[in-house]
């Protein structure tokens, strides 16, 4: 079983990676009139951190907070664990990062740093198309191995079109290309149900991931990934969230 490691290369390995350090490129200094400095003046930008602030969701139609005033951050190129109790809110807060559902309240953005640790621009606003998920379920959302086989899986299969839909593809090619990689991969329980060999390959893909970009993921599965892990937080019943080094 596989399911999740051809997941992730449905939404990774049909794109060429960003070579390391270009989320932000190395001391890119911009002239800026910045808020928390009082006149303008050069600031350099050395990284960025994603963050979630305060973020509370109640689903429309419903009376209860599923998530209540969440706040982590994750460094650029770091990998991030969220742990804890099944049916605590994990998925629901991956999905508002992914950008599926918006918080009730509070934001959820991309704020860069100068080597002052100081802010160096307003955030800004995490957009999805920067976002990669890999569902918990990935065989209820995909049908093929890669994207652009997913994305031609509905186009004419008749013997004549062949023309049109090389011509379709090689544009889509090109798209995808464009696109390029997600600066933010997350990931639930990437490791759930697969033998030993698929979660060691996960494992080991995950390894060479966080050498390009942003990983974060929920799971239960804490001493298979405790090596990768540079911040773990854990989800409390009610969608509470706390920082918390991992319990192995
Ligand atoms: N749209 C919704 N409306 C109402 N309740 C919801 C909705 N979506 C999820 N829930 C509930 O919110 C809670 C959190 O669900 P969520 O799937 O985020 O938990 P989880 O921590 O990821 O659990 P698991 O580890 O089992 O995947 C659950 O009790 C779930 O039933």
């Amino acid at each position: 079983m596989a399911t999740s490691t051809s997941a992730i290369s449905v939404l990774v390995n049909q794109r060429p990676l960003q070579s390391a350090g270009s989320f932000i490129p190395k001391s890119r200094c911009r002239k800026l009139n910045f808020k928390t400095h009082r006149k303008s003046h050069r600031v350099c930008c050395d990284y960025s951190r994603f963050e979630v602030r305060c973020v509370s969701y109640r689903p429309p139609g419903t009376q209860l907070n599923l998530l209540n005033e969440v706040s982590f951050s994750l460094p650029e190129k770091s990998f991030g664990l969220i742990f804890g109790q099944s049916g605590s809110g994990k998925t629901t807060l991956l999905q508002l990062l992914a950008g599926l559902s918006e918080p009730t309240s509070g934001s959820i953005c991309i704020q860069r740093y100068g080597n002052d640790g100081n802010p160096c621009q307003p955030s800004e606003p995490l957009p999805p198309e920067k976002v990669g998920i890999v569902f918990q379920f990935p065989e209820r959302y995909f049908v093929a191995d890669t994207i652009l086989n997913e994305v031609i899986f509905g186009w004419p299969r008749l013997k004549g079109s062949l023309q049109l839909k090389e011509r379709l593809a090689l544009n889509l090619q090109k798209a995808i290309t464009w696109v390029q990689v997600p600066d933010l991969l997350i990931l639930d329980e990437p490791l759930a149900g697969l033998d030993w060999k698929a979660r060691a390959d996960v494992i080991n893909l995950l390894k060479q991931l966080k050498k390009e970009l942003t990983v974060l993921v929920v799971s239960h599965d804490l001493k298979e990934l405790a090596a990768l892990v540079d911040h773990s937080w854990r989800m409390e019943m009610g969608g509470f969230l706390k920082e918390e080094l991992l319990p192995i």
